[in-house]
């Protein structure tokens, strides 16, 4: 389970950007952070695995603190935490295959790594995430090749050869069409539920998250407004994560541990 307990940051010196958000994740369950453009969901992903130093808080993977973590014990840990990003961040002229193999990169040696040395074992397992996925008749293609929803689909891949107890997912959708849009959310969904995974995701797009999440968490200017499951988000709820101003100190919670 991740547990993010009273997470705070600040930009500078007076951006307080995460005021003492609280909120948790469960294993096999898709978890939605919505809330306006610049509400702060991409700060909280980025604190959960220390991309950004925050300020202070606890945030427990497995009751492990990552925040506590020294950097043999951050990099071990992060190895463990798949990321999917808006753009899929994956490396242009090279193939699915290759892309897919460089979710290894950080279980091996740098030698290795650089070298491109994967074992026969791990391509096996890489072509059969493509086949998860569904691009299997697509691992010797290169990756500028494929349209926006198959490269998220080896984002995807490359992210589940990490052997991940979470997937961090930021905006995933946001520069996909609908079809494409479905696909992904399929497969996040399944992943969820098939591997157990922990998958967090941001999302701009509400009636995705209602479809799509188990469970959603509300942020506005920073602050945690709504933790619950999805069947409790009605429009009051989405009102109070929306609003314009900052007036509201109202905190909906149901169902938390
Ligand atoms: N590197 C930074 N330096 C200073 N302020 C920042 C930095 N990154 C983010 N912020 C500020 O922190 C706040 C939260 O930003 P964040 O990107 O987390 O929001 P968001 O909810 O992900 O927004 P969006 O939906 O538009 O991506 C914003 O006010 C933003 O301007």
């Amino acid at each position: 389970m991740l547990k993010v307990i009273q997470l705070d940051k600040t930009y500078g010196s007076d951006k307080h950007s995460l005021q003492s958000v609280d909120f948790t994740a469960q294993p096999g369950e898709v978890t939605a952070i919505i809330g306006p453009s610049g509400a702060g969901k991409t700060t909280i992903l980025r604190s959960i695995n220390q991309l950004i130093r925050d300020d202070s808080g606890q945030i427990l993977l497995d009751d492990q603190d990552i925040r506590q973590a020294n950097k043999a014990e951050l990099r071990k840990i992060r190895h463990h935490i798949g990321m999917i990003f808006q753009n899929y961040n994956l490396i242009s002229p090279l193939t699915a295959l290759e892309n897919v193999l460089h979710g290894r990169l950080g279980a091996k040696s740098t030698i290795a790594g650089m070298l491109g040395l994967y074992s026969d074992a791990e391509k096996t397992e890489a072509l059969e995430l493509l086949k998860e996925v569904g691009l299997q008749d697509y691992a010797y293609q290169r990756c500028d090749q494929l349209s926006g929803g198959q490269q998220q689909r080896v984002g995807i891949a490359r992210a589940l050869m990490q052997h991940p107890k979470m997937i961090l997912c930021d905006e995933p959708i946001a520069s996909l069409d609908p079809k494409s849009t479905k696909i992904v959310m399929d497969i996040l969904r399944q992943l969820a539920r098939e591997k157990q995974l922990i998958i967090l995701i941001n999302l701009h797009q509400v009636d995705i998250a209602m479809e799509y999440a188990d469970h959603v968490v509300g942020i506005n200017s920073g602050k945690i407004v709504f933790t619950g499951p999805t069947s409790d988000v009605d429009d009051t709820v989405l009102q109070n994560i929306y609003r314009q101003t900052d007036t509201s100190e109202s905190v909906v919670s149901a169902n938390e541990n």
